[in-house]
């Protein structure tokens, strides 16, 4: 059995219709009236110990709601979740000394204590051994480079610094599963960079299962395998992340560098997109185009210092796919 079965997950919102005008109010008081919204239709997925997976989706897709079921906070209308056999919102307690959570956008930490305080607190509450504690603050500190900060009051910490002690808050308890819900949103690149490397090494080092909900392809590229895509509370993806750059990223870029400045290169088959100095970069659709013919013609013409081809962009296809210009096959999206 994997570690996360989800069935035929179903949530249903029920909202109250509102009339318009006093008469309308009184009538609402007086006979409410319901609607349903379908945040999650009928999902289906299993995850196995040690997986990265991006959780990904346009805005009101449903991931939210998803997580939220898989951590015991909502319960599901229908389906079935089993989080290492159990059910989240049934054994709430038990699975929630099972999981860690990092929301990107609150921090769960005591606002007016300094960190070390709370990390204290942390460890009375889920009774966490002094040599565990130990070890983990000593590789979390070093990692995360929390010595800056420990005495400092939570209010006072930019929010780089939150974010990475709310991370060290959240696996201070050495979780089984973590879920990351939009981690690196509003930092700086150098931040982003630092907490990619903390979840690889946590992920590698100690084998613990990660979820990410994320708006940051970069997120996904750099720390998640596998990466489920959801649109209108329905599965339409379910693989790997480089499968889905391969069969639906189709421009490449053709990077080169000529020995001296040339003011128009013609190169058909592919169009001139930027140039800088003696550089210039071409696009070209890999499935109309070979790489090698552009190359050759190249060659042929003009003095070449250096060329490299650029993968596609995960940001690019992703994008397409939402606006609904990449039509998902269900070969290689997973989905049954
Ligand atoms: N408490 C609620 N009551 C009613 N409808 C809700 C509630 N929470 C979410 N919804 C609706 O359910 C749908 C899914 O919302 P959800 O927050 O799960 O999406 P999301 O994919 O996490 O979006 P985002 O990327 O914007 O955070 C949306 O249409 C949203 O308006």
């Amino acid at each position: 059995m994997a570690l996360i079965e989800v069935d035929n997950l179903v949530k249903e919102y029920q909202l109250s219709v509102r009339h318009k005008g006093l008469l309308g109010s009184i009538r609402s008081l007086l006979i409410p009236e319901y609607t349903k919204k379908v945040a999650v239709d009928s999902i289906s997925f299993s995850i196995e110990k040690g997986e990265t997976v991006g959780f990904i989706g346009p805005n009101g897709a449903g991931k939210s709601t998803t997580v939220k079921m898989l951590t015991g906070i909502l319960t599901p209308t229908s389906g079935t979740i089993t989080v290492g056999g159990l059910s989240p919102y049934k054994d709430r307690k038990k699975n929630a000394s099972r999981i860690g959570v990092v929301f990107g956008q609150r921090t769960q930490l005591w606002w007016d204590l300094p960190v070390a305080d709370t990390y204290d607190l942390l460890k009375y509450i889920y009774k966490i051994p002094d040599n565990v504690f130990r070890e983990n603050m000593e590789l979390f500190t070093d990692i995360l480079g929390l010595h800056e900060f420990l005495k400092q009051p939570v209010r006072q910490l930019s929010l780089g610094q939150k974010m990475r002690a709310d991370i060290a808050a959240a696996l201070l308890h050495n979780p089984e599963i973590i879920f990351f819900d939009e981690p690196t949103i509003g930092l700086d690149v150098v931040a982003k960079e630092q907490i990619r490397e903390f979840v690889r090494t946590v992920n590698r080092e100690r084998g613990t299962t990660m979820l990410f909900t994320t708006h940051d392809m970069s997120d996904i590229e750099k720390t998640c395998k596998r990466m489920i895509i959801i649109d209108h509370g329905k599965k339409i993806y379910d693989g790997t992340v480089e499968e889905i750059k391969e069969k639906y990223g189709k421009s490449r870029v053709l990077r080169v560098e000529f020995s001296e400045y040339i003011p128009n290169v013609q190169l058909p088959g592919a169009e001139l997109i930027k140039e800088e100095g003696n550089k210039k970069w071409f696009e070209f659709q890999k499935d109309q185009t070979q790489v090698s013919r552009l190359i050759n013609t190249l060659s042929q013409k003009y003095g070449i210092v250096d060329i490299t081809v650029q993968e596609p962009e995960i940001e690019g296809v992703i994008r397409e796919i939402y606006q609904g210009g990449i039509h998902l096959d269900e070969t290689l999206s997973g989905v049954s």
